[in-house]
C-alpha cells in the first residue's frame, strides 16, 4: 500500500477537522500518520518531564516511539487559525525533502482538535540555546565545529534552493531554527513559512514573515521573496556563529548593538579578525574566520543580485571558488528599522506575532528585543 492511500485511509477514518485541513494532507504523501493515543504513550501523556521546548506555535516534547526510537513531537497549541496553516506547510514542504542538513518529518497526528509533528529527536538543542545562549549551555564551539556549522547549512539550503523542484525557500533561517545533533552537525528545522517557487517565477508575492535581524531589507520593504532572501538571513546567521552573539544586543554600547553594522565598518577597517568570538581564546584559523566573515557580508548585501547563490556559497566556504573583495555595503537593520509598521487592526507599529521563540537570550518581545521571534507583517510603509 502507497503512503498515499494508506494516509488517505487514515484521514478519512479521523473525526471531523477542517477542509482546509484534509484537502491539504491528502496532497502529501511519504508521510506518516500517528494516533493521539501513540503520541500519548511515546511522551507518558505528555508528561512536563519530557518537555523540550516552547516555540510560538506550542510545546515540543521528546517521546520514544514504538521500537525504541526518539521523537521531537510538536504540539500545536489548540485554538491558532495562523498555525494550522503552517502546520499544514510544513507537512507540504518536509515531507517531501530529505538532506542530511535538513530535520527530518517522521510523521504528523490530526485528530480531533490535535495537530501534532512527529520529528527525528535531535540531541544538541538549536544554536540560539548553546553557541548563543549566555552561558547556559556546557558544549565547547571550536573554530573546526563552526567551520561545519556553516558548511552545513550551506549545504543545506543550497540543496533547497537549487536541487529540489520546485525550488524552497525557507523564510525564516534563523539561530532558533538550526538545530545540532549528537556531533554537532547541524540540521534546518521549521518549514512553517517556507514558499514553494513555481517554476519561472522570479519571485512569490507574499506576507511578509520571518525575524528582524535576518529579514532582507527588499524583502521586508516589498514582500517579494526570492531564494536571496534567505542568503540575506544566512549571512546574518553566519556572522552569528563566527562572532558567538546575537545579531542584535542593546546592552553592548551603541554602534556595537548591530551585528551586521559592525561587521561592516571593521570590514572598512580591515579589521574583521576582531569580530571572532574570543570564548575561543584565539584558538582559531585568523584568514579562514576572515573570509568566512567576508562571505557573510557577500551574502547580506543590499542588492539582492549581487548575494552569491547558496551554491556558490558552498563552494566559497570549502575553498573550492575565490572569495571576491569586491563587496558592497549591506542592507541594514538599522535602514529597516526606519519603517513604520502597521497590522491589519491599524494599531501604529505594532507587529502581528505569529510565532515567538523560547529563547532566554535577551531575544523576547517584551524586552523591546523583537530580533528572534517569527513575525508576519500585514502591511508597511516607509516613515514619512
Ligand atoms: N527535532 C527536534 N529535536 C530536538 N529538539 C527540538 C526539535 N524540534 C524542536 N526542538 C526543541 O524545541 C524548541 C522549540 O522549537 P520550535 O520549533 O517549536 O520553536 P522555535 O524555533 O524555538 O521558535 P519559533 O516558534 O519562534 O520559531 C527548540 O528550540 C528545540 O529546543
Amino acid at each position: 500500500m502507497s503512503c498515499f492511500s494508506f494516509l488517505s485511509r487514515r484521514a478519512s477514518r479521523l473525526p471531523r477537522h477542517p477542509a482546509e485541513v484534509d484537502e491539504e494532507l491528502s496532497s502529501a504523501y511519504n508521510i506518516h500518520i500517528y494516533t493521539y493515543k501513540e503520541l500519548r504513550n511515546a511522551t507518558d501523556d505528555f508528561s512536563p518531564s519530557n518537555k523540550i521546548g516552547e516555540g510560538g506555535f506550542g510545546s515540543v516534547y521528546k517521546g520514544r516511539l514504538k521500537g525504541g526510537v526518539f521523537a521531537a513531537i510538536k504540539v500545536l497549541s489548540a485554538g491558532s487559525k495562523q498555525g494550522v496553516r503552517e502546520f499544514l506547510t510544513e507537512i507540504n514542504v518536509i515531507s517531501s525533502v530529505e538532506h542530511e542538513n535538513l530535520v527530518q518529518l517522521y510523521g504528523c497526528c490530526v485528530e480531533g482538535d490535535h495537530r501534532i509533528l512527529v520529528y527525528n529527536y535531535v540531541e544538541n538543542n538549536s544554536l540560539s540555546q548553546t553557541l548563543l545562549g549566555c552561558g547556559h549551555s556546557s558544549l565547547q564551539f571550536s573554530w573546526r565545529t563552526r567551520t561545519k556549522i556553516c558548511i552545513g547549512i550551506a549545504r543545506g539550503l543550497a540543496f533547497l534552493h537549487e536541487e529540489v523542484r520546485p525550488h524552497i525557500i525557507h523564510r525564516d533561517i534563523k539561530a532558533s531554527n538550526i538545530l545540532l545533533d549528537k556531533d554537532l552537525s547541524p540540521k534546518i528545522a521549521d518549514f512553517g513559512l517556507a514558499k514553494l517557487m513555481p517554476p519561472n517565477a522570479t519571485h512569490v508575492s507574499t506576507r511578509v514573515a520571518g525575524t528582524i535581524g535576518y529579514l532582507a531589507p527588499e524583502y521586508a520593504i516589498r514582500g517579494q521573496v526570492t531564494r536571496k532572501a534567505d542568503i540575506y538571513s544566512f549571512g546574518v546567521l553566519m556572522l552569528e556563529i563566527v562572532s558567538g552573539r546575537c545579531n542584535r544586543n542593546s546592552k553592548l554600547p551603541i554602534g556595537e548593538q548591530d551585528l551586521l553594522e559592525r561587521t561592516w565598518g571593521l570590514y572598512e577597517r580591515a579589521e574583521l579578525v576582531m569580530l571572532v568570538d574570543t570564548a575561543m581564546d584565539g584558538d582559531f584559523d585568523a584568514e579562514e574566520a576572515c573570509k568566512f566573515l567576508k562571505i557573510s557580508l557577500l551574502c547580506t548585501q543590499d542588492a539582492p543580485k549581487l548575494r552569491p547563490s547558496m551554491s556558490t556559497v558552498v563552494k566559497m566556504l570549502t575553498g573550492e571558488v575565490a572569495v571576491n573583495d569586491d563587496i558592497t555595503k549591506p542592507g541594514l537593520i538599522s535602514d529597516f528599522m526606519d519603517l513604520k509598521v502597521r497590522s491589519n487592526d491599524d494599531k501604529p507599529s505594532t507587529y502581528n506575532t505569529v510565532s515567538s521563540g523560547s529563547d532566554q537570550n535577551d531575544h523576547s518581545m517584551s524586552s523591546g528585543n523583537t530580533s528572534c521571534a517569527t513575525i508576519t507583517f500585514t502591511d508597511i510603509s516607509y516613515r514619512s
